[in-house]
């Protein structure tokens, strides 16, 4: 691996680059870096956590002038989470250079954005519906952009903003350069990708296997109704630094957030039809470690970048592997390790087996946690307990009480007793989730991992209030879909599609904790 200084990065980035702590170049930023800078178009593919926004932020910032007056470089984003995180990470690459990038995304004021639109930043970063609302407006100017990334291109697309994509990319110069990056590429994303693109190069970072080796990925097969407390079980057992959950729907991720907390677990939940404002909160909380856990929907699945994320757990099988992808590699990223649990009924092992066909890896079965298990998982926590109050010198305060207490029992007696007293036992308390059907796989497991199926697809996604109110008519596996007012990014377009993951959007409110 090159380090950062052999690849003649301007003196300002490389100082952003040291402060950041970085020292070796990733692989993806190793080949895109120089390219990029060069101003060639590149499809940019590499596994999830291994630095694709460094990889196309240093050519951005790079390319950029800081005296020009308008927006020059515009980053794409299926979701609003991480238009922020990525507007972040380019602050951070631009700051010594004095280039600023501000986050445009759909739930936020509108005039808020104006006003800081007013502020010219060289960099937009931005989902498509709320940059499509302001290139209406007028009040940001496409006519000066030289570059534009479509960070998690594939997603964007089966999300079904092709067209808006098109829209923007019809406004902004034809000399402009064009980069396009994710974790997994499909190959029908090629040939609209050559649409859009000027002679790209592909730079594909070779692996064995679509998933990162870093993440343990095991799978627990239980019936439908036992995910619940297997669920709770598991996260007593393995104590989680920071664990997501991912549901499948809304309604599920509502139901485990509640659940979760009347069970005693520091849990918030995340997904398109919250505010915005509580969105961008529970990200906060997590990523400081307020909460532990976060139940999130597919919304959470792509780019986001959180330290520590020990844990993945798929509550619910995803329908198609690159969900699966990126879902797991929200753990073991930037070198970490990480372990992912997959829950599976009994009818989804065929789901399974395509899943694991198209990665590439086998996953390990374990068997599920019993209560024992998650008893000792809570012991092992109230040894952890004491031994830091035995380091506290406070606990000196209690010497003499102590010694009376060692002149009536032995200290295995007295040490046992405080760890009783210290355990807080896992929690019984009845809840209530509504089951789920399993996924139906229309991936036959095939040789080259790819069964039939894929197509046009919607997913759960950010959107304010108009998001996709689906009919399902669940026994015929016909679904009707109508749309219910016009809304932030998630829920935009006229495209009623499909939705072969039969997700359902209809929610009944948040329930009040
Ligand atoms: N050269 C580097 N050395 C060490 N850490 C790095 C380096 N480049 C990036 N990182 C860190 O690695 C983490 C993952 O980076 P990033 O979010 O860009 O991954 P990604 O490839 O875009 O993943 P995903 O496919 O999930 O979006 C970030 O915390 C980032 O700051
Ligand atoms: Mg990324």
């Amino acid at each position: 691996m090159a380090q950062f200084h052999e690849l003649n990065i301007e003196h300002s980035i490389m100082q952003a680059i040291d402060k950041m702590g970085f020292e070796e170049a990733t692989p993806i930023q190793e080949k895109v870096i120089p390219l990029g800078k060069e101003g060639q178009d590149i499809i940019g593919q590499a596994q999830t956590g291994t630095g694709k926004t460094v990889a196309f932020g240093i050519p951005c910032v790079e390319q950029v002038d800081v005296e020009e007056k308008h927006p020059q470089a515009l980053v794409l984003t299926p979701t609003r989470e991480l238009a922020i995180q990525v507007a972040e990470e380019l602050n951070k690459l631009g700051r010594f250079k004095g280039i600023r990038a501000l986050p445009i995304y759909g739930g936020q004021e509108i005039t808020r954005q104006i006003t800081a639109l007013k502020k010219r930043p060289q960099i937009i970063v931005a989902t498509p519906g709320r940059y499509m609302d302001h290139m209406r407006r007028k009040t940001i100017r496409p006519e000066y952009l030289k570059i534009v990334v479509l960070d998690e291109a594939d997603e964007m697309l089966s999300m079904g903003f092709i067209e808006d994509i098109e829209t923007i990319l019809q406004e902004v110069p034809n000399e402009r350069q064009t980069l396009l990056f994710s974790a997994t590429m499909p190959p029908k994303l090629k040939g609209i990708a050559d649409r859009f693109m000027n002679n790209p190069v592909s730079i594909a970072v070779k692996a064995k296997q679509l998933t990162v080796e870093n993440i343990d990925q095991r799978y627990i097969v239980l019936p439908e109704k036992d995910k619940f407390d297997v669920l709770c079980n598991l996260l007593d057992k393995e104590t989680p630094e920071l664990a997501i959950i991912f549901g499948r729907t809304k309604r599920r991720v509502d139901e485990l957030t509640d659940s979760l907390s009347i069970r005693g677990f520091a849990v918030e939940g995340l997904h398109g039809d919250m505010k915005q404002e509580r969105r961008d909160l529970v990200i906060k909380k997590f990523k400081r470690g307020s909460i532990d856990v976060m139940v999130a929907t597919d919304v959470a699945a792509r780019g986001l970048d959180v330290n520590d994320v020990s844990h993945v757990i798929n509550f619910d099988l995803p329908q198609d592997s690159e969900s699966y992808v990126h879902r797991i590699g929200r753990t073991g990223r930037a070198g970490r390790k990480g372990i992912s649990y997959s829950f599976v009924t009994p009818r989804e092992k065929d789901h399974l087996a395509y899943i694991e066909e198209s990665t590439k890896k086998r996953m390990t079965q374990i068997q599920p946690p019993t209560y024992a298990d998650a008893l000792s998982g809570r012991h092992e926590q109230a040894v952890e307990m004491l031994r830091d109050a035995a380091m506290d010198p406070s606990a000196a305060q209690l010497t003499n009480a102590a010694r009376g207490l060692l002149e009536q029992f032995d200290a295995e007696t007295l040490v046992s007793a405080a760890l009783k007293m210290v355990t807080k036992e896992p929690s019984k308390k009845p809840v209530k989730i509504t089951g789920e059907a399993p996924v139906r796989s229309k991936h036959k497991p095939s040789r080259d991992g790819r069964g039939g199926g894929g197509g046009k697809r919607r997913k759960d996604r950010g959107g304010g209030g108009g998001g996709l109110r689906i009919n399902a008519k669940k026994r015929s596996g016909k679904k009707e879909f109508s749309r219910a007012g016009a809304g932030g990014d998630g829920g935009r377009g006229k495209r009623g599609r499909d939705d072969r993951r039969g997700r359902d959007d209809r929610r009944g409110g948040r329930k009040k904790k």
